[in-house]
């Protein structure tokens, strides 16, 4: 079974996914790593990340191990653990160069597949991301669109971080700025054919989590020809 949930920045994606998969016993992807990973690796080597050929050269050369177990979650990119290091702001301020790369894109959504292809055997896997039901794995048995509003999400994402760790500027370019590069080769602002809409303004992320694990029964026990294609 193939889970895919996408949308905006900050509408509790991986909380979401990680808390389905642990609950349900599936894999885990978290596909918005592998951009952060390649990030990282892009500003380690200095890399001018307008330069489309070096950085998506940089990608095919990347050696990355992404854990796909929803209850220890780690990034090895060339050897280094870079878990903690993805997350800064730094590398937020700068991922959807990378993401906008589709050379960069056409690499990642490969080596995305290739996990995914290895989870099937053990039951399934949870995806998140932005193209994940339209791109990646159109495939998938269950297709949510998770949304919040803007100011539930700024406000997430701002008390996730440490206080004063970045500006209501920042934050708002974290989150609203790079919601608008991204959507630019990603559509996850509006749902697409058989996906679910869940607006998790006012819902706890327990109750998201609630939400998805009964669908994603109600689609195992649906009939192939009741699924949708
Ligand atoms: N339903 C919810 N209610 C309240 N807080 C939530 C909810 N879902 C997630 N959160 C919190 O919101 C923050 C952002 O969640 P998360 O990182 O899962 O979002 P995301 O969509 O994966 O973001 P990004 O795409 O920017 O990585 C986290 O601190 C998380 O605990
Ligand atoms: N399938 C994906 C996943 C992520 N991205 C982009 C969008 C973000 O700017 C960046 C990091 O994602 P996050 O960790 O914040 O979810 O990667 C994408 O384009 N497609």
């Amino acid at each position: 079974m193939i889970i895919a949930v996408d949308g905006p920045s900050g509408s509790g994606k991986s909380s979401t996914a990680r808390g389905v998969a642990t609950r349900l016993g599936l894999r885990f992807l978290d596909t918005g790593a592998t951009y952060r990973a390649v990030t990282w690796s892009a500003l380690e080597r200095g890399l001018d990340l307008d330069d489309t050929a070096a950085v998506a050269d940089r990608a095919r050369e990347l050696t990355l191990d992404i854990s796909t177990d929803p209850t220890r979650q780690y990034v090895i990119a060339d050897g280094v653990d870079v878990t903690a290091a993805i997350r800064e702001p730094r590398i937020s301020e700068s991922v959807s160069k990378i993401a906008t790369n589709l050379d960069v894109r056409a690499e990642l959504i490969q080596r995305q597949r290739a996990i995914i292809d290895d989870a099937q055997p053990t039951g399934g896997i949870v995806v998140e991301g932005r193209d994940i039901a339209t791109v990646v794995a159109t495939d998938a048995e269950l297709k949510v669109l998770l949304t919040a509003d803007q100011e539930a999400r700024l406000a997430r994402r701002g008390a996730e971080l440490a206080a004063g760790a970045v500006t209501a500027e920042q934050l708002r370019d974290q989150i609203v700025r790079r919601d608008a590069d991204d959507a630019t080769v990603s559509q996850f602002q509006v749902a697409s054919d058989g996906a679910v809409t869940i607006d998790s303004t006012h819902l706890s992320l327990e109750e998201v989590i609630d939400v998805i694990s009964r669908l994603a029964k109600e689609a195992e026990a649906a009939p192939p020809r009741d699924r949708e294609s």
